[in-house]
């Protein structure tokens, strides 16, 4: 049964009650014509009504609060209209204004103060044996747009209304988290209606001390959980992760689930583009404009592309470059980042390149890849230098929210002549192009974490390895249907989400148990059709 968190104040203070969903309403006290097909089309008529994507966001929040089967519902008939709602791009501004647009509280709250004391905050969670999947978010770095503090809540949100709508994760297992390790935003610290502490963000060894706390605790509690990690900035996301991962059963998004959902549209793209060039699939060499969690994890995914068309392990490393803000990444332009250093390239030495377009004239990439945070950092003169040395460019710009992409599907579309092979992080609009319709794809996370986190739970799993997100990844490149091949798509269409899920979490479950880190024990030997049917089975349905 679902469960309501029903705010009320006393003494200027804000409590929540938790109330069962209410019974349904005696005779009388509902209009007479109410039922539940017409409900919902009215409330797809308000949704609609709406112009500013931020009142539609609003709308749906409270939708969901109301009768979340209804927002369900509708979220499945119409994913690819609410996601961009629910999700990214909108989200983005939802969580910029968390602070101004609250209404009532979602989620859970850990904060810095909270630190020796973390076990009865997570204990007055409401219920806490049903909960299986986290996603836990400090705002550091939400989508592109830095660090939100207590505001990156709505992410966390989003996430797992994606859990629910698309991998059938019952909502009453899903738990929002927003640590507050303070922020240094100084309009966030000045702002009144800030939510959040007021306060700097905690020194690297008290955050330290707060996580290993929060994570233990949070297994104490909730035994059968899965946390994503959401959003953390660029050394921390690295730091827990590694941390945790052969502790508990953790995952990062941003390095784990977009190194699967990029791994993914690559090989359909890699493939075209192999076709129109006629070189072998191999002989593919890619170039990233960015050099954070994402892209260093999509590079780390990406080398299982090639390693699995038989190349070494070292021959796949040099098939990467990396520009960051400071040019071309290479280990005689002085001290880098820790994460930066694998792919650092040896085999340049001359003064820091910094023009992208001069990057790409050396680096001769087939695939420019974008994960910076920079607004139109593809100029036309930078797709034309990548149109004028590939038959099929892959040009995929990544970063979110879509004022922060690279480049627009149009811009793509124009200066290579309709020739590119694209994926966004958040959604374009189709094209028509010389009298044919052209679909651009969206290379986001969304399609991988819902099938990880539902293969994650029902095998039980101890840990999330890293045979178990190539394997997500792969399922979620084999699962075009050949009509969406015959159209040129790099991803399946979005209303297929459930269906991928479902198959991405049958791969997970699958490398899982060759790892021997499953504990669900029932579900060895079942086979591929066996295993289907018992995912199929739990799948949470709107009623
Ligand atoms: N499509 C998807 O599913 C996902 C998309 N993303 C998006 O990717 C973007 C990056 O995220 P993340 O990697 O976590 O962020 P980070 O902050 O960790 O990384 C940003 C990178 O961009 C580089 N950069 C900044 N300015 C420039 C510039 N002028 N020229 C070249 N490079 C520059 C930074 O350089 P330096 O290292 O020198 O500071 C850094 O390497 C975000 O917009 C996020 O929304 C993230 C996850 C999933
Ligand atoms: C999509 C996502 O996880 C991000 O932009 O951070
Ligand atoms: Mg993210």
């Amino acid at each position: 049964m679902t469960i309501i968190l029903t705010p009320y104040w006393t003494n200027g203070v804000q409590k929540i009650k938790v109330m069962p969903q209410p019974p349904k309403p005696k005779h009388g006290l509902v209009p007479p014509a109410l039922d539940a097909s017409t409900h919902a089309l009215r409330c797809l008529n308000q949704l609609r009504s709406k112009t500013s994507g931020i009142e539609k966001y609003i709308y749906l929040s409270a939708l969901k609060d109301r009768d979340p089967d209804v927002f369900y519902k509708l979220c499945l008939q119409n994913m690819s209209e609410f996601t961009p709602i629910i999700y990214t791009p909108t989200v983005g501004d939802a969580c910029l204004q968390y602070s101004h647009i609250y209404r009532r509280p979602e989620g859970l709250f850990v904060s810095i103060k909270d630190k020796g004391n973390i076990h009865e905050v997570i204990n007055n969670w409401p219920k806490i044996d049903e909960a299986r999947i986290s996603v836990v978010t400090d705002g550091s770095r939400i989508l592109g747009l830095g660090d939100l503090g207590i505001n990156g809540m709505p992410i966390a949100i989003g996430k797992l209304s994606l859990y629910i709508a698309g991998a059938g994760i019952r909502p009453e297992s899903t738990i929002p988290i927003c640590l507050d390790l303070g922020t240094n935003t100084e309009r966030y610290l000045e702002d009144p209606l800030y939510l959040g502490l007021r306060q700097k963000r905690a020194s690297d060894q008290e955050m330290t001390e707060f996580m290993d706390e929060f994570m233990y605790e949070m297994s104490v509690a909730f035994p059968k959980l899965m946390i994503q990690f959401e959003d953390f900035s660029t050394d921390n996301a690295f730091k827990y992760l590694e941390r945790y991962r052969n502790t508990y059963p953790v995952f990062n998004d941003d390095i784990q689930g977009t190194g699967a959902v990029v791994l993914s549209g690559f090989f359909n793209a890699a493939k075209l583009s192999s076709a129109a060039s006629g070189n072998p699939l191999d002989s593919h060499r890619i170039l990233f404009f960015g050099a954070g969690s994402a892209g260093v994890g999509v590079a780390q995914q990406l080398m299982s592309f090639f390693i699995l068309q038989g190349l070494p392990k070292e021959e796949a490393r040099r098939r990467v470059w990396f520009v960051d803000s400071q040019g071309l990444v290479y280990n005689a332009r002085g001290r880098l980042a820790e994460h930066k250093k694998y792919f650092a390239r040896d085999d340049y030495s001359g003064p820091p390149m910094t023009n992208l377009v001069d990057i790409i004239k050396y680096v001769k990439p087939t695939a420019l890849l974008g994960l910076s945070t920079i607004s139109g950092a593809f100029t036309s003169e930078v797709i034309q230098t990548m149109a004028s040395i590939n038959a099929r460019p892959i040009i995929f710009p990544l970063s979110n929210p879509v004022r922060l992409s690279e480049c627009s599907f149009n811009d793509a579309v124009e200066h290579t002549n309709g020739h590119v092979l694209f994926a966004s992080g958040s959604p374009f609009p189709e094209q028509e192009f010389q009298g044919s319709t052209l679909y651009p794809g969206q290379g986001n996370n969304m399609y991988i974490f819902p099938g990880v986190g539902l293969g994650a739970i029902i095998g039980r799993v101890k840990s999330v390895t890293d045979a178990m997100v190539e394997a997500a990844s792969l399922g979620l490149a084999d699962s075009l249907t050949d009509e969406e091949r015959a159209l040129g798509l790099l991803y399946p269409r979005i209303e297929r989400i459930r269906d991928i899920s479902m198959h991405i979490a049958r791969a997970v479950i699958e490398a899982a148990q060759r790892e021997g880190v499953d504990r669900n024990e029932s579900l060895r030997g079942l086979g591929d059709a066996g295993l289907l049917d018992v995912i199929k089975e739990k799948m949470w349905s709107p009623m």
